[in-house]
């Protein structure tokens, strides 16, 4: 049956925002040494097992009566070699799934929190070839799957077919675009089932019932609920209406449901029938405004594993 999407998301009217960093040169990053001291084979050491899709990682975490965790923190901020230890210290402090942001000069659906961060990024010089290079790196040593958070157009400006395989190239498993036109949403979904590249749609409180059917229908992965009209950014507390809309979806699909905008603590949904929570602000937040990377790293890894900790 063709799926005709007529939007991915409601709350993102917008039109195809100028992307003005150019992606020219190789950036900051600098791989990080890892210590052979202990290790027999090197490369043993450097390749986890291929880490599972979003959807199988949902599914034995569903069979275990598990929520998923999944942190947002985006790329570059403060710096790619912190993100670097960041998405491992993620992985092995509870993390199942991780949204990795790529910065954008015009985040518009972002907070305050993100948008900061996006600037400080992008005033590193970091690009998507420097983020490439990184993940190339990184990607082999984590356990849990990748899912890139972009803008739409970083994609537009590689090509759709092009940034599909290419992300594919990288081991990620998943892409969420928060501002795909209405129209073009088929032609992204399209190339990443090409390419098994996983595309999360998103839906809100304010999408119409049979748009939010066509978008958990067609998305992949899992399907995210924003919790809330407006921009990212940690709340006091979350609308209990999440917790019908979440029912109502449900009621849609048989795949896993993941809650995210204004989360900072797991009591802000707990018992509603989540299959995972996304945090991303509270964690850009302990990265980008630290003291120092390895303080930022601290507090990220306590704050991974208390919510783990405090989630089924
Ligand atoms: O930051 P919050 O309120 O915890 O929300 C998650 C959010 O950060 C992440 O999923 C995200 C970052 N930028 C976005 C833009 C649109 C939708 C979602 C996002």
């Amino acid at each position: 049956m063709a799926i005709t999407l007529k939007s991915t998301s409601t709350f993102l009217h917008l039109k195809t925002p100028d992307y003005s960093h150019s992606l020219s040169r190789f950036s900051s990053y600098k791989p990080t040494v890892v210590s052979t001291r202990r290790l027999a084979p090197p490369m043993a050491a450097l390749t986890a097992a291929p880490s599972l899709s979003i959807s199988e990682t949902f599914t034995n975490l569903k069979k275990q009566g598990k929520v998923a965790l999944i942190p947002y923190i985006t790329a570059g901020d403060p710096d790619l070699s912190t993100t670097a230890e960041a998405l491992k210290v993620l992985d092995s402090n509870g993390a199942d799934i991780i949204e990795l942001g790529v910065p954008y000069s015009d985040p518009l659906a972002d907070g305050p929190v993100i948008q900061a961060a996006a600037t400080r990024s992008l005033s590193r010089g970091t690009n998507f070839n420097a983020i490439s290079s990184m993940l190339k790196e990184v990607v082999p040593q984590l356990s849990c799957p990748i899912a890139l958070f972009t803008y739409y157009n970083p994609i537009l400006k590689r090509g759709t077919e092009k940034f599909m395989s290419h992300v594919k190239e990288l081991g990620v498993h998943g892409l969420v675009v928060p501002d795909v036109p209405l129209e073009e949403t088929e032609l992204l979904r399209k190339e990443a089932v090409k390419n098994k590249i996983e595309l999360v749609l998103l839906t809100t409180p304010t999408t119409p019932a049979e748009r939010m059917k066509a978008i958990v229908e067609a998305s992949e992965g899992f399907v995210y609920l924003v919790s809330s009209i407006g921009v990212t950014g940690t709340r006091a507390s979350v609308s209990d209406r999440v917790q019908s809309l979440l029912q109502d979806i449900k009621q849609a699909t048989t795949k896993p449901v993941a809650v995210g905008f204004g989360i900072s603590k797991p009591g802000h949904i707990a018992g509603w029938g989540a299959d995972g929570v996304i945090v991303g602000s509270a964690m850009v937040k302990l990265l980008g405004e630290a003291k120092s990377p390895e303080e930022g790293l601290k507090e990220l890894e306590n704050f991974t594993k208390s919510l783990k900790s405090a989630l089924p």
